[in-house]
């Protein structure tokens, strides 16, 4: 279904509800540039560290796009695990787990209340951004408390550039993307406005600073346009 949520005059703030779950997919396809090939890296850089029986979890996995494409597109017999606080993401996580005939474990809840152990690989794309900054360090700190020496956090996040004049244009080159998707000035206005104080970015630095403060022995940066990002880092 084509998103069209913002198509009206909005005053709440932005939240995961079933209008939004509804279109998610192409909300996120749309609104997050190269989103599908940043997916394919992050699942092809997976497979480099996965083996039979492997554990994956996916924070904040939404629809479960990313689990159900790691799946058909990986020799091993992984254990999947999904994890989302939003009942209307998780029936459409499951509808199309079931569609495609991939056993994935949905657990509806928040992030720090599920227990993550013997991880080989975590992802968390475009989630991290929407945990308060004081919670985001033991955020991580907990990913990489769950990860086997030797695997890895892929994740990716909407950035900001500490140079406000830069800043500045990355906005206008974002906004002009979304307008070639379809999007009209007033949808892209309607949803900014929604998201403010939601979706808190960091700087690529910030992000890799906590990435190294939480313990992890590398992080590279995978794919970045303007100001969008997937980073790989090793425990
Ligand atoms: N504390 C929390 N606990 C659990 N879930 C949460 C929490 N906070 C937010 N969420 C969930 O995190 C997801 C973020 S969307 C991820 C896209 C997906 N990764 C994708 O690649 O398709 C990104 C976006 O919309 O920009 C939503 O489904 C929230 O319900
Ligand atoms: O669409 C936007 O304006 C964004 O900032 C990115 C985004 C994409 C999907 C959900 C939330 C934020």
């Amino acid at each position: 279904m084509i998103d069209k949520v913002f198509n009206k005059t909005i005053s709440k703030q932005f939240e995961f509800d079933e209008e939004v779950a509804s279109v998610f997919d192409d909300m996120l396809e749309r609104s997050v540039p190269f989103y599908k090939q940043m997916q394919k890296l992050s699942i092809s850089f997976a497979n480099n560290f996965l083996k039979d029986n492997s554990y994956v979890y996916d924070l904040g996995c939404s629809t479960a796009s990313t689990l159900i494409e790691l799946s058909k597109n990986s020799s091993f017999k992984l254990n999947l695990v999904g994890i989302d606080n939003s009942n209307a993401m998780l029936d459409h996580a499951s509808k199309k787990a079931n569609a495609f005939g991939v056993n994935i474990k949905l657990l509806n809840d928040d992030i720090f209340n599920v227990e993550l152990k013997n991880a080989s690989v975590v992802f968390s794309n475009y989630t991290l951004q929407f945990i308060r900054p004081i919670n985001r360090e033991k955020l991580v700190k907990k990913i990489y408390d769950s990860l086997e020496v030797g695997g890895v956090f892929i994740f990716s996040e909407k950035l900001v550039s500490q140079d406000s004049f830069l800043n500045k244009q990355f906005i206008d080159e974002y906004y002009s993307f979304k307008k070639a998707q379809g999007y009209s000035e007033f949808e892209i206005a309607q949803k900014r406005e929604a998201l403010e104080n939601v979706l808190i970015p960091y700087t690529e630095e910030e992000n890799k600073k906590m990435i190294k403060d939480a313990g992890f022995k590398h992080c590279e940066t995978l794919f970045r346009w303007v100001n969008f990002a997937t980073f790989i880092a090793i425990k």
